[in-house]
């Protein structure tokens, strides 16, 4: 049986606006394994962040299981469902996020700090992954003084900081051109599989999708294999 990172079954949420109710996950089964990323290629508003939000704990489903790094996340209370998510989980966002008034170093550092890591060691895990994604010299810059490309590759730095198993992603190469995004993706790709992480990775940009171990789309609210032209 693989390394299960991830695994959905029968997950559903929908959302209610005034007399109607829009049906955005149905019945969503998904499993994805330690080293393996999976990109979701499906058209604008057809639910890829709502199921990212989902699988990061972040929205609750109205029924369906999701289960962590082995951990099922059913019974769990609000509490326990953050501390899950920040144990086991590193969100990228198109537009990075990251705080401006801080350095690249800290900002990879924050993560740890939040979990209690001692200041020296999150240092330290901070320039080592600022080695490994190739911006050790712009540890001291702020996200401003850093490129589209550079600033994305701090927000993987962030997201790898405590060692994940999984990486959810949004559009994370959205705002690049293509070859910093060929550049970036591969970046994340590798520190995916150096870490035996499982990625699920949405993005509109069918080369990037390519890259990925697998590609999946939402058709009618189920979560579906597919083959890109
Ligand atoms: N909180 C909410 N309340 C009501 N409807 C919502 C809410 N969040 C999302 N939706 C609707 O659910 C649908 C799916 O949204 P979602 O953001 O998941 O799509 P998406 O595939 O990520 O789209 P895009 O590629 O444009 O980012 C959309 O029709 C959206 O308007």
């Amino acid at each position: 049986m693989a390394d299960l990172k991830l695994s959905l079954r029968g997950v559903h949420r929908h959302y209610l606006e005034r007399d109607a109710r829009l049906d955005i996950l149905v019945n969503v089964a998904l499993d994805i394994a330690a080293g393996e990323i999976v990109a979701l290629v499906a058209p604008s508003g057809a639910g890829k962040s709502t199921l990212l939000h989902v699988c990061g704990l972040l929205e609750r489903p109205q029924q369906g299981e999701i289960t962590i790094c082995g951990t099922s996340a059913h019974e769990l209370n609000d509490r326990a469902r953050t501390l899950l998510r920040r144990q086991n989980v590193g969100y990228i966002y198109q537009f990075h996020h990251l705080l401006p008034e801080f350095s690249a170093r800290e900002n990879i550092m924050m993560p740890l700090l939040i979990a209690g890591v001692e200041r020296g060691a999150a240092q330290e895990r901070a320039d080592a992954l600022l080695n490994h994604m190739v911006i050790k010299e712009r540890g001291d810059h702020r996200p401003a003084q850093l490129s589209g490309g550079e600033q994305q590759r701090v927000a993987i730095g962030r997201a790898m900081a405590n060692n994940p198993g999984l990486i959810l992603a949004d559009e994370p190469t959205g705002n690049l051109d293509p070859e910093t995004s060929g550049h970036v993706f591969d970046l994340l790709a590798n520190s995916i599989k150096d870490h035996q992480a499982a990625g699920l990775i949405a993005t509109h940009n069918h080369d990037i999708a390519r890259r990925a171990d697998r590609v999946v789309t939402l058709n009618g609210g189920a979560v579906v294999p597919t083959k890109l032209a």
